[in-house]
């Protein structure tokens, strides 16, 4: 069918979304999309979600009327549990100790779906990590443990890591987590799908445990919480929510969430009842602390997570109110611990502001992690995209049943576009990117998590962080400006030793890429294409955003280990680590030079 969306590849800003189409009356174009609920459409029932997509119902009632949550693991979750104490009886009028919590473990039938993400871990190849090395640097780095009987992070939360079916720490656990009980500030770089979550949400969980009966504040409607984490998206945060209310489960240790999109009335309720675990988007966290409900005062442990891009152009001056200008104890008188796949230079030099005597923690050799992801790049002229994509499309329907494919676009009206494409053609996918509201935005994750739209066309969105079991295959539909963003795109794949594939459809439009591409899979022991190649040995580097630093083959090294850096702590120590096997170390694609950061599309993150 030829049509005004199928003109629109790209998404070049043409109005092509204007007006709603007859004949299909499940679609609403994304300008009618944002709309609040109204309140006669809040007393309609939702309709069910179409099998071949879940934008079925998007002009009828929101699902959030009612007050039922769309996601059972988070709405109006009580809770209860005390065995491991850890509290103490002030807590400001808060609920706490009334409501029974909820299992996040999903044994009730309402979450099956954690359930079987659970399931997931049985089995892992996490062998495949095994032979990766690791750096650290600082003053007395903790050696690293071997098994997690070797830290003592107590009964309940050992529990639930056996509910978890985590049988053995990932290196970047192994190392992460003795500093981290040590009580050292740390900066840690590993792989995309490494188990970076539980990493920080361990050492978090159990500090809190052991500070039991801290005094808090009584301050009527102001909750202190003792743990921030910050991540970038609402469903990152969401995501790592979930994580963190299974390994505190019946801990006594209370996990909320906050990020913008969703109704502030319900997160102010849940904050009321008591936190002690604060994961929030820093839109949402600052509306919070304007508002006088939450308070910093009493945080004793800081995690940014995806940190580069905390800290990238994009979020610094939140990061830097929140941490800074408000209440929160300075470096030194909190933990501070920062994690990504990818940390520039730049983003380390502006972190050290944050730290004190920090560790630097890289795992993984710059071309193992990757190993996972059997990386493909093709020559795609724009106007040959999509049926190209169909083509790989056909394939993987043949070759396999139950998996998922992540396709990114550079734009918002060009994942509209290339979603109701592929509808059109017979491809069940949805969306997601910031132009849909977040209601829409967790309807289709959870519509592709479950295979119901086994395609999501999404922007860099969802780029970072987010853990979809059975992702098969990531099509860089429109490569990115930043190899940085390639890695974290291509990350959704290949997670916790598992393998997957990535393609990319390269062009003349991507040519500032070629050189960091061309570098970053012959590090990862890919076939480079000799097209590629020539493409990139015309481009000098010129000081764009691709320049790698001086790290040569060290993807991200400690910085302050290069002599170009004097804020901040010592640095100079160094250890091989428990799992090295010798030189080659670095995150993935730290370590690019100046101006690194990417642009990313601003608007489309939180
Ligand atoms: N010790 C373990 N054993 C088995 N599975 C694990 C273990 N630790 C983490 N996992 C699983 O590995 C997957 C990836 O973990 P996680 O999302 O924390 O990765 P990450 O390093 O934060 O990735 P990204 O860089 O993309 O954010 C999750 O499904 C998690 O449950």
């Amino acid at each position: 069918m030829t049509n005004r969306w199928a003109d629109s590849v790209g998404g070049s800003g043409s109005d092509n979304n204007s007006g709603p189409r007859t004949g299909r009356a499940a679609y609403v174009p994304p300008h009618l999309r944002n709309r609040p609920p109204s309140a006669d459409s809040a007393a309609q029932p939702s309709p069910a979600p179409s099998p071949a997509n879940d934008r079925v119902g998007y002009g009828g009632p929101p699902r959030w009327a009612g007050g039922a949550r769309p996601d059972p693991g988070r709405g109006g979750s009580g809770y209860g549990g005390r065995n491991a104490g850890g509290w103490n009886s002030n807590t400001g009028g808060w609920e706490r100790g009334r409501d029974r919590e909820v299992n996040p473990f999903g044994e009730e039938e309402e979450d099956a779906e954690c359930a079987s993400s659970g399931q997931e871990t049985t089995g892992i190849n996490f062998d495949a990590y095994e032979d990766i090395p690791v750096e650290a640097s600082g003053d007395n780095v903790p050696p690293p443990v071997n098994t997690f009987a070797e830290i003592d992070l107590g009964e309940a939360v050992n529990a639930n890591i056996r509910k978890c079916k985590y049988v053995r720490p990932t290196p970047v656990q192994r190392n992460a987590i003795p500093i981290l009980l040590a009580g050292r500030d740390l900066m840690a770089c590993a792989q995309t799908g490494s188990g970076k979550t539980a990493a920080f949400c361990f050492p978090i969980i159990n500090g809190i445990m052991r500070d039991n009966l801290v005094q808090r504040p009584r301050a009527p409607r102001t909750a202190f919480p003792l743990a921030l984490i910050l991540s970038p998206t609402r469903e990152l945060s969401s995501q790592i929510h979930d994580e963190a209310r299974k390994f505190a489960y019946q801990t006594g240790v209370r996990v909320v969430v906050a990020y913008g999109g969703a109704p502030i009335s319900q997160q102010l309720r849940e904050l009321e009842r008591g936190v002690d675990i604060l994961v929030a988007t820093p839109g949402r966290l600052v509306d919070l602390l304007e508002r006088a409900r939450v308070s910093l005062q009493m945080i004793k442990y800081l995690a940014l997570d995806e940190a580069d891009r905390m800290l990238d152009m994009g979020f610094e001056p939140q990061i830097r109110k929140i941490v800074e200008q408000v209440d929160m104890p300075p470096s030194g008188r909190r933990q501070t611990m920062l994690f990504s796949a990818t940390f520039p230079k730049e983003i380390q030099r502006l972190a050290s502001d944050f730290l004190a005597n920090y560790i630097f923690l890289a795992v993984g050799r710059v071309g193992s992690s990757t190993d996972l992801i059997l990386q493909r790049v093709e020559y795609v002229q724009d106007a040959d995209k999509r049926s190209h994509l169909m083509d790989l499309l056909h394939a993987q329907k043949q070759s396999e049943e139950q998996s998922l494919t992540l396709v990114f676009v550079e734009t918002k009206k060009g994942a509209d576009s290339l979603e109701y494409w592929l509808c059109q053609n017979g491809f069940p996918a949805t969306t997601i990117h910031g132009d849909r509201t977040q209601q829409e935005r967790e309807l289709a994750l959870r519509s592709f998590k479950s295979g119901r739209t086994p395609i999501l066309v999404a922007t860099d969105v969802a780029a970072r962080g987010l853990d979809i079991p059975h992702v098969a295959h990531v099509v860089n539909f429109d490569l990115p400006n930043d190899i940085d963003d390639y890695v974290h795109r291509i990350g959704r794949t290949g997670r916790a030793g598992k393998s997957g594939l990535a393609t990319a459809f390269f062009n003349d439009h991507n040519i500032s890429l070629a050189r960091s591409l061309v570098e970053l899979m012959q590090e990862a022991n890919q076939e480079v294409p000799n097209w590629l190649v020539r493409y990139a040995s015309r481009v000098s580097y010129g000081g764009g955003k691709n320049r790698r630093g001086g790290g040569g083959r060290f993807g991200s090294r400690d910085i302050r280990r290069e002599g170009s850096f004097n804020r901040g702590g010592g640095g100079g120590d160094y250890h091989g680590g428990g799992n090295s096997g010798g030189g080659g170390y670095g995150g993935m694609s730290g370590g690019y030079g100046g101006g690194g950061m990417g642009p990313g599309a601003p608007s489309a993150w939180d």
